[in-house]
């Protein structure tokens, strides 16, 4: 025990680190799982691209939201939170499929 340590006032400082290490532990495996989702929606954008659909697809979003919504209950995750999050993620696949759809447009330069 330190010397501010006793019974009375306990030391957290062990078991934030010991949290802390979990959470960066699980960030980490949250960057490469986005990473690697944002590769395969790139690779959808080029397909959409090329055969000129469009970005959205409305119908497969609300096919995504019902089972997010299962698997937010099932996991304990706030629903709220969930499709807040995958709003966010789409919109930001929506606007590199619209950035990756302008570049491969007749109309482009390159
Ligand atoms: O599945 C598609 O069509 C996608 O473009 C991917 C994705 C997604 O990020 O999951 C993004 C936009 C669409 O509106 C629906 C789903």
């Amino acid at each position: 025990m330190t010397s501010k340590q006793n019974s009375t006032h306990p030391d957290p400082t062990g078991q934030l680190t010991t949290l802390r290490e979990r959470i960066d532990n699980i960030d980490a495996a949250l960057i490469y799982m986005l990473a690697e989702r944002f590769r395969c929606t790139n690779d959808v954008g080029k397909l959409k691209a090329a055969f000129q659909l469009p970005a959205c697809d409305p119908t497969r979003e609300k096919e995504q939201l019902t089972r997010l919504h299962a698997l937010a209950k099932d996991s304990g995750l706030d629903v709220t939170f969930t499709e807040k999050f995958f709003a966010f993620l789409v919109g930001h696949v929506i606007a590199n499929h619209e950035a990756i759809a302008a570049e491969h447009s007749p109309e482009s330069d390159s």
